[in-house]
């Protein structure tokens, strides 16, 4: 059994930060899809959906870049930025579309979410995605109601791995950072809970980019959101 959230902290539990894509919702079969959409669109090979999974985690615009350096067998550094931010309004469009078709909640996630909601904790979502697909996903896996505050990557001037988000997400929440554990997929949620000065908590079976969770060093990992519940 993993190690009790509370055993994380030296105050009680109050908030929980929560990380979306490889944590909550497997969303990467729609990104593979809208990312595929692009390439295709503008007459380069496909990606696929397992090379996607190794993208996933820095936000739209690097998934969008490591795509295109892929498909042009280039450096990140060699794109061209006006190209760039075009074929980003492309990914957000196929998106638009092949968000929520074939994404999945993961197992555990629901009775976790309802057990620590029933527990009076509060609760965010601090996501590299985008904002605006945000609510969508909640919505469609009936997660909308578990939390009062969703910042997505572009929702500051900063994003995770930087603190900004996860500090701001539990001003919202009105919890002290002392009293809030990050839980996420990845080393970029490890790298913001560290540089807050919160405990962090992850999953095993998240992104990642294709290393396993433990060479991250968080302070527990889970193989399900259950084995957090106290
Ligand atoms: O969209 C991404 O790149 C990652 O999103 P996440 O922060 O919820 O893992
Ligand atoms: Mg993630």
């Amino acid at each position: 059994m993993a190690k009790k959230l509370s055993a994380l902290l030296d105050q009680p539990l109050q908030g929980l930060l929560f990380d979306l894509d490889g944590t909550l919702v497997d969303s990467v079969p729609d990104l593979a899809v809208a990312v595929d959409a692009m390439l295709a669109a503008a007459n380069l090979p496909l990606a696929g959906e397992s090379r996607v999974r190794t993208w996933v985690g820095n936000g739209a615009k690097v998934l969008v870049q490591k795509a295109l350096a892929f498909a042009q067998n280039c450096e990140l550094a060699e794109l061209d930025d006006a190209e760039l931010a075009q074929q980003q309004q492309q990914f957000f469009k196929y998106y638009r579309q092949s968000s929520g078709q074939h994404s999945a909640l993961y197992a555990g996630v629901m009775p976790a979410l309802q057990h620590w909601h029933s527990q009076g904790i509060a609760m965010a979502v601090v996501t590299n995605k985008p904002a605006e697909f945000i609510p969508h996903i909640l919505k469609q896996f009936a997660l909308e109601d578990f939390f009062t505050v969703c910042l997505g990557g572009d929702s500051l001037p900063q994003r995770k791995p930087q603190p900004a988000p996860l500090i701001q997400a539990c001003a919202a929440l009105a919890v002290p950072l002392d009293r809030c554990v990050m839980i996420g997929d990845s080393q970029i949620d490890v790298a913001a809970a560290r540089a807050a000065g919160m405990p962090v908590a992850c999953v095993n079976y998240g992104y990642n980019q294709g290393q396993p969770i433990s060479a991250a060093n968080p302070d527990v990992v889970v193989g399900s959101l259950l084995e957090l519940c106290a």
